[in-house]
């Protein structure tokens, strides 16, 4: 079975076009591929804290999350945003099925730092696949909120981009991160220059002269990731232009590819 899984990012939740489900409902019809869905939901976080008067700040792309965050960030996207997305996807023909990475312990968590200053920020230590092969065997796209559990029952915030690449590996699938850019660019005042593949040294040095910077470090860092544990390729698309996902399922070259560092036999 050929799996995609799609993050779909906060940044274009709200502007994502009612052809982008269709065309994913199409695919999906088609037997050319099966989506799982994961989201963000950063922007939308954000509003909630805003009026909350909540501050929160970011290192590297993460939300520094308190016990206080965490509680908006669950309640925020795997309350109203995974519902959201069931509900567009329905619309569009689909059987949609909205769980977190808390139902059936599917996102097994840790913290992502052991000092304590990222707060409740997690990182994937395994995925529970069962109940996402299940929902697909019955037909369903799963939309997935990155909320993980540890084996206490302690709740986490995970980056969207990091909780796709979990998934993504665990199920052998490709990693597709849409966002609201049409790829990793050279400058992000200007769409002329688009870098159409990136490897590891290629993306640190990127990261390190500032070029990939904010939400951009957590995408290609998890792109990166699946590929070494088991993604079969990642790419970054445009959300705002659907007919990129179309022309990528029918293997066009669009975004950014994210691939591996060519070895060099000597
Ligand atoms: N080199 C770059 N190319 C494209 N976007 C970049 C780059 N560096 C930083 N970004 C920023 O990353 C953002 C995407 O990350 P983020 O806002 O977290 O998206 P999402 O919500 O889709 O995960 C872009 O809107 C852009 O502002
Ligand atoms: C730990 C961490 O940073 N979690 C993210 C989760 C949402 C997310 O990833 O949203 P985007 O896809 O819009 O970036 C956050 O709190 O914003």
């Amino acid at each position: 079975m050929n799996i995609i899984v799609l993050k779909i990012g906060g940044s274009i939740l709200a502007k994502l076009p009612e052809s982008f489900y269709k065309i994913l409902v199409e695919i999906k019809e088609s037997g050319l591929c099966e989506p799982i869905i994961v989201h963000g939901g950063g922007p939308e976080i954000n509003q909630t804290l805003k009026r909350l008067q909540v501050e929160s700040t970011f290192i590297d792309g993460l939300r520094v999350t308190t016990k206080e965050v965490l509680d908006v960030a669950e309640m925020v996207m795997s309350g109203s945003i995974n519902k959201k997305i069931v509900t567009d996807l329905q619309k569009a023909g689909a059987a949609a099925i909205g769980i977190s990475g808390v139902d059936n312990s599917l996102l097994q968590t840790e913290p992502i730092d052991e000092t304590g200053k990222m707060g409740y920020v997690g990182k994937v230590i395994n995925v529970n696949t069962t109940l996402v092969r299940h929902l697909m065997s019955h037909g369903a796209i799963p939309v997935i909120s990155p909320i993980g559990t540890d084996a206490t029952g302690q709740h986490y915030n995970i980056n969207g981009d990091i909780a796709a690449a979990a998934v993504a590996s665990a199920i052998n699938g490709k990693l597709v991160l849409i966002s609201d850019t049409p790829g990793v660019m050279e400058n992000i005042n200007n769409e002329s220059v688009i870098h159409k593949n990136l490897t590891e040294s290629q993306i640190e040095a990127l990261i390190a002269s500032g070029v990939i910077h904010g939400g951009m470090i957590p995408k290609v860092r998890s792109a990166l990731q699946g590929l070494t544990e088991g993604v079969e390729e990642s790419v970054i698309i445009n959300g705002l232009s659907p007919t990129d996902l179309k022309k990528y399922i029918h293997g066009e070259e669009v975004g950014t590819k994210v691939i591996k560092e060519e070895v060099h036999h000597v």
